[in-house]
């Protein structure tokens, strides 16, 4: 059978996000999603992409030999043979992770993935397409993420945390400041006041490398 996905990208870099972070990573970049979030920083993801079997997909990846890999987007959840693409990469061996922005469900995820959930705050634009069902099935290997843009979306973020008690339910909780939107220094001085159990988040690759940077 030879099945398909439509991908932007392949390629090796430093993971930025997530408690893996700092860590040579492959991104395999599925194209399409169905949100619009204000601040996303990957819109060419939207449209522009190519068909390639699984099979070349994982020949890619195994080709650059880095042995945690990252399924992403776009929304990668859009795309049903993303299921089976994430359970041949653990049969081979790699550690998967995958990022998700919340509004698909995750029950279907190959046992072994790391699943990395957004919650969108109301400054994404897209907070009411939440599927918080996914927050029930969280297990100490996943992750969550909310990405904040100002000081609504930082309560926002609190309140979801403690009403679903997060910081015990998966492995992580990270708050993000929305690149340019707000300051870090702001962000670290909201999360200390608090005294919540969350990590700030900052994303490695923009530092590293120009922030608009593609493929980094
Ligand atoms: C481009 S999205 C693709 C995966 C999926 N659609 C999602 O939203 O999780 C990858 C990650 O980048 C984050 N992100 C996108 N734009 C950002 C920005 N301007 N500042 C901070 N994080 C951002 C998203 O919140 C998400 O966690
Ligand atoms: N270096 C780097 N790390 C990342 N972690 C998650 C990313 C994503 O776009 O999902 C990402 C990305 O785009 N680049
Ligand atoms: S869900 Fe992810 S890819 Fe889609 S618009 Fe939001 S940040 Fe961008
Ligand atoms: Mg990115």
């Amino acid at each position: 059978m030879s099945l398909a996905l439509t991908i932007t990208e392949i390629y090796a870099s430093i993971q930025g996000e997530s408690s893996f972070a700092g860590q040579p990573c492959t991104f395999v970049r599925l194209t399409a999603c169905d949100l619009r979030c204000t601040w996303c920083d990957t819109v060419y993801a939207f449209t522009e992409g190519r068909k390639q079997l699984l099979d070349d997909i994982l020949a890619e990846v195994r080709q650059l030999g880095v042995p945690l890999v990252e399924i992403t987007g776009g929304e990668p959840l859009l795309q049903k043979n993303v299921l089976p693409l994430m359970q041949r990469l653990l049969d081979e061996a790699h550690t998967v992770l995958l990022e998700t922005g919340g509004h698909v469900s995750i029950a279907d995820v190959p046992v072994g993935v790391h699943r990395i959930v957004d919650v969108k705050c109301p400054g994404s634009g897209e907070s009411g397409r939440m599927h918080w069902a996914n927050l029930d099935l969280l297990t100490p290997r996943d992750e969550v993420k909310f990405v904040i843009a100002d000081r609504d979306d930082f309560e926002y973020a609190r309140e979801v945390t403690a009403t679903h008690d997060l910081a015990h339910r998966c492995g992580a909780v990270h708050f993000s400041p929305a690149w340019n939107r707000v300051a870090p220094a702001d962000l670290a001085a909201w999360i200390l006041e608090s005294r919540l159990p969350v990590r700030l988040q900052l994303q490695q690759h923009k530092y590293i490398w120009e922030p608009a940077a593609r493929r980094v």
